[in-house]
């Protein structure tokens, strides 16, 4: 039996890459550095199916040079590097991995804000360098208990950092494209963006990367924060307009920034956020433990594997080519 044809940008955790590699012909991208766009394109002309990864660009004129291409999967919640309107009009579903990242996205989002207010990274940085000597201290953090967290993009990942946040005694506001119906369960109360932007003690950015949320986090927004604030981005570096943070860091419009993502990815390392004493960065591992990228895998390998069979994808973005 002939075997379908698959590429695949990046490796995936196993088992899931052995059930592909089963049960298809691959090419995959095993280099640190992103798949050049003239490779991926020789290698899709006579591709069925596509893993993509955040650091490629699905676009129309790529899927022009993909006659053959039946599904595109990839192991992220969040898409923006794919044009769903293009795969939709070829009529090509895109599988993407939300709920099985929740906890652990939430977990490091948390975390962030945790190790930020108590400063847990400097703590360490001054202990090994040998400075913890009678009469010398790190700077003091702040307490999280009793205070106000603001949650911007209430959705699966918002809603269970809320949780944590319950249980450290924090209270909540929150900001979503849409109002919940289920903020008494939540335990979280709505605000409009500028309330929740003044009012919140903590902010943590959730929402996907989009056209209405790219720059949201801007010079206007940074200045009607508190400057006592702490500044949590876990979404997509994007949301967040670089420059105005690092002068809003730099200049005492806010406290404290932590990011989990930057724009650009990877952030250099002569960047200047890099040089202020203000801020926690990690490089990207949201979901980055090995139970959850395995479980990410298989449900690409299993999104994969059903729009190659021609049957409806496990979590399909495009359901309307897909039923
Ligand atoms: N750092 C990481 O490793 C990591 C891991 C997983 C997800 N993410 C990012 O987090 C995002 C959210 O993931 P999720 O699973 O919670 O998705 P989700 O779809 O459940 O939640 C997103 C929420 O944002 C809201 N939203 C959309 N546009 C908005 C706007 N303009 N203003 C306010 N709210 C808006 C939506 O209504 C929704 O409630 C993903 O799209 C991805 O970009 C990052
Ligand atoms: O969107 C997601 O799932 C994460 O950012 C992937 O790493």
């Amino acid at each position: 039996m002939t075997k379908y044809k698959v590429v695949m940008t990046n490796r995936l955790m196993e088992p899931a890459l052995q059930n592909i590699l089963a049960n298809c012909e691959v090419k995959l991208w095993e280099k640190a550095e992103p798949i050049p766009r003239e490779q991926l394109i020789e290698w899709l002309k006579d591709a069925h199916g596509l893993i993509a990864s955040g650091n490629v660009r699905v676009d129309e004129e790529l899927l022009q040079h993909a006659p053959e291409l039946k599904v595109i999967a990839q192991a992220a919640v969040g898409y923006d590097n794919i044009d769903i309107a293009a795969c939709t009009k070829r009529g090509i579903p895109f599988g993407n991995t939300p709920g099985v990242l929740v906890e652990t996205t939430a977990e490091l989002t948390f975390g962030l804000l945790l190790c930020a207010a108590r400063r847990l990274h400097e703590a360490w940085n001054f202990v090994k360098g040998g400075h913890w000597v009678p009469g010398n201290n790190i700077s003091f953090g702040m307490d999280l208990t009793g205070k106000t967290l603001g949650v911007v993009g209430m959705g699966q990942i918002g809603v269970a950092v809320a949780r944590r946040a319950r249980a450290f005694g924090m209270n909540i506001i929150y900001h979503n494209r849409n109002r919940r119906s289920d903020e008494p369960q939540i335990g979280a109360v709505y605000r409009s963006f500028t309330e929740l932007l003044t009012e919140a003690d903590c902010i943590i950015v959730l929402t996907p990367l989009a056209a209405e949320t790219r720059g949201l986090f801007g010079r206007k927004e940074f200045a009607l924060m508190k400057k006592t604030a702490y500044f949590v981005n876990a979404s997509r570096g994007a949301v967040v307009d670089t420059p105005a943070l690092l002068e809003a860091l730099e200049t005492g419009k806010i406290a404290y920034a932590a990011l989990d993502v930057t724009d650009p990815e990877p952030l250099p390392g002569n960047h200047p956020l890099l040089k202020l004493p203000n801020i926690l960065i990690a490089p990207h591992i949201g979901s980055a433990t090995v139970e959850t990228r395995t479980a990410m895998a298989v449900l690409t390998a299993d999104n994969l594997l059903a729009g190659l069979a021609g049957k409806p994808l496990p979590a399909c973005v495009n359901r309307s080519v897909n039923y």
